[in-house]
């Protein structure tokens, strides 16, 4: 970041020189042009690029700015620059408001979004022109005084667009590299899993919502004064934010610079080829590009750029050792008292519109277990483990962990407390190579590490369960055994009391299921507390302290695995049917797993 930042202080401090080199004025409108476009496509990108919540209503906001300026400097006499802070103001407010209401609401996402931001601006652009703010003639500003920061007052324009780029430059440069960051790339790929890895997922919308269209505002601002007579009719329109997205796509949204290459790229090719027929070539021209570079490149020319680069330069390493346990479990276990109730659910209830999930499941989880979750298909294990790390809210009933109650809580107030889960079904951010995938929840979950250190604790996670080979690919290019322990390495990272471990050995080879075997052996002898689901009665038998037996959303039975599984009303409730079940042999049928059947017999 120090090398970004120094960049990006000494090109700035080489633009500001421009205005004194005589240039004509037209070049230097050109100019504050490109640095316009700059300003609010980088300031979309931060919310939109980043998280991928695409915001169609950024002309809303630059609007906002742009009559708050207008207002202020010619209704109440306000000094043009001290409008500039009441017009970043007024569109965060405006965006915290909408923020606030949209993303509680679990449904609007992606193009939901999107819409409703397209109508925001439509609204704002209603209600400004039907108001004394506008009224319908627009507001002329003429009389405002450009401030003289320039030699010439196209200078000082061009100054004024320099400076609010750097701002919005910088604004997107440190967010890149901050947890904010860090956390809206992991929302880009999935919201859910970041927030059950510990990410806030509201606040950081919200808090990103607000500073992109705060930045919006004041680009809006300056560029009032700019054109001197506002209108809502040339503010407000689809053309607008269609552009900021085309330049931040072009360039490339997954980087802080893209949008500057993106814009820079899309403004001197329609200056290139400005009036008469060539100015329908230009945009011809620029649609082309556009074209190729979403059908060829779809990480944007700066994005294909940097990916070209790092191949050639080869990835860094620094493996852990392979095998050896991270000190952080080392840390958990010293802080352990064994035995004492870590999780308790009480008469837990969990429905989907009629279906019912859960049917008041009681359990306790002890500290330094490995608990057992088993049942047929649809029993309800996954969904415990849903509501138990917060990723659904309980219908009813309570569930207490260390002594606090978690029942109730987001899901990423739940992890940095100190629970961990996988996903029956990996669900790796795709974006994120491997080693991100797993410093993400080294940062956010109970750990809360910074960067640098989880980057670094990361990667002892991937020694220990064999994927350092791997660390620079991205998930896709897993086989399901590495994905799985991929999982299992991102929920180890965020150091948890308590991990939860959703099926992770279906799908695995005989020797894959042998060696995870061994991995959750050496995770609990260092005294972790596990809640296993396991179909796999081989691993279940030989790894689990104590099973609980769900069936139809209830506990059906709960003890030491050898006495449970041979209880006729389990049998019964895996197979369909009661059977003779002897130490080592179940006969029958398997209705629900057959495999389970033939572990049952092997295990
Ligand atoms: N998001 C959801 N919406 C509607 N129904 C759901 C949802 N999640 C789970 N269910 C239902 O709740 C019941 C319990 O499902 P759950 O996934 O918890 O079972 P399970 O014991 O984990 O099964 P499996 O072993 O196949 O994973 C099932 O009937 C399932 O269809």
């Amino acid at each position: 970041m120090r090398r970004s930042l120094l960049l990006i202080l000494a090109v700035g401090a080489g633009l500001a020189a421009v205005p004194w080199l005589g240039l004509p004025a037209f070049y230097e409108s050109i100019l504050y042009l490109v640095l316009h476009w700059i300003a609010l496509a980088t300031s979309w990108n931060l919310l939109s690029g980043y998280s991928g919540y695409f915001s169609f209503g950024h002309g809303a906001f630059f609007g906002i700015g742009m009559y708050t300026t207008a207002t202020l400097a010619t209704r109440f006499d306000i000094p043009f620059l001290w409008t500039l802070p009441a017009a970043a103001v007024a569109a965060a407010l405006f965006a915290a408001i909408l923020g606030a209401v949209a993303f509680r609401v679990q449904a609007v996402r992606a193009e939901l979004f999107s819409l409703l931001t397209l109508a925001a601006t439509f609204v704002v652009a209603t209600i400004i022109l039907n108001t004394p703010i506008d009224g319908g003639p627009g507001v002329y500003m003429n009389a405002v005084a450009v401030p003289q920061m320039g030699p010439t007052a196209a200078g000082t324009f061009y100054l004024l667009a320099l400076g609010v780029a750097m701002l919005t430059v910088l604004a997107a440069l440190v967010v890149y590299h901050s947890r904010l960051g860090t956390g809206l790339f992991a929302i880009h790929d999935d919201e859910d899993v970041a927030e059950v890895m510990g990410v806030p997922t509201y606040r950081y919308k919200l808090g990103a919502f607000a500073l992109s269209c705060a930045l919006a505002g004041v680009v809006g601002g300056v560029h009032a004064l700019f054109v001197s007579y506002v209108t809502t009719g040339d503010t407000f329109t689809i053309a607008m934010p269609l552009t900021v997205v085309l330049m931040s796509v072009l360039g490339g949204t997954r980087h802080w610079a893209g949008p500057i290459v993106g814009a820079t790229a899309i403004t001197l090719l329609l200056f290139a080829f400005t009036g008469g027929d060539s100015a329908i070539l230009g945009k011809g021209l620029t649609g082309l590009v556009l074209i190729v570079v979403i059908l060829f490149m779809p990480q944007g020319l700066l994005g294909q750029a940097l990916t070209w680069w790092s191949a050639q330069r080869g990835a860094s390493r620094r493996p852990g050792v392979p095998g050896q346990v991270p000190a952080a479990i080392e840390e958990t276990k010293a802080a352990a008292i064994p035995g004492e109730v870590l999780l308790r659910a009480r008469d837990v209830r969990k429905s989907f519109k009629g279906v019912h999930a859960l049917r008041g499941v009681s359990l306790e989880v002890r500290r330094g277990e490995i608990l057992g979750l088993l049942g047929p298909n649809g029993s309800g294990k996954s969904t415990f483990i849903n509501v138990a790390s917060g990723h659904y809210a309980v219908t009813a009933g309570h569930i207490d962990f260390a002594g606090q109650r978690i029942s109730g809580l987001p899901a990423h107030r739940i992890a940095q407390g100190g629970i961990a889960r996988t996903y029956q079904i990996p669900r790796p951010f795709a974006h994120l190579t491997v080693l991100e995938n797993v410093a993400l929840p080294a940062m956010f979950g109970a750990a809360a590490l910074d960067r640098r250190t989880a980057q670094a604790e990361a990667w002892q996670w991937l020694a220990f369960t064999g994927l350092t080979e791997r660390a620079h690919a991205l998930p896709a290019d897993l086989n399901l055994h590495q994905r799985k322990f991929l999982e299992f390495a991102r929920a180890l990272a965020s150091r948890p009391q308590v991990l939860m471990l959703d099926e992770v050995l279906s799908g695995l080879t005989p020797s894959e299921i042998d060696e995870a075997v061994a991995l959750i052996r050496r995770i609990r002898d260092q005294g972790a507390t596990i809640v296993f689901v396991e179909h796999v009665m081989r691993a279940v038998m030989a790894l689990c302290d104590r099973i609980v037996v769900f069936n139809r959303g209830e506990v059906l039975a709960e003890g030491a695995p050898q006495d449970v599984m041979q209880r006729p009303e389990v049998v019964s409730a895996y197979l369909g049917q009661t059977i003779e079940v002897r130490e080592t042999a179940v006969v029958g049928d398997a209705m629900f797993k057959p495999n389970v059947a033939k572990e049952l017999a092997h295990a």
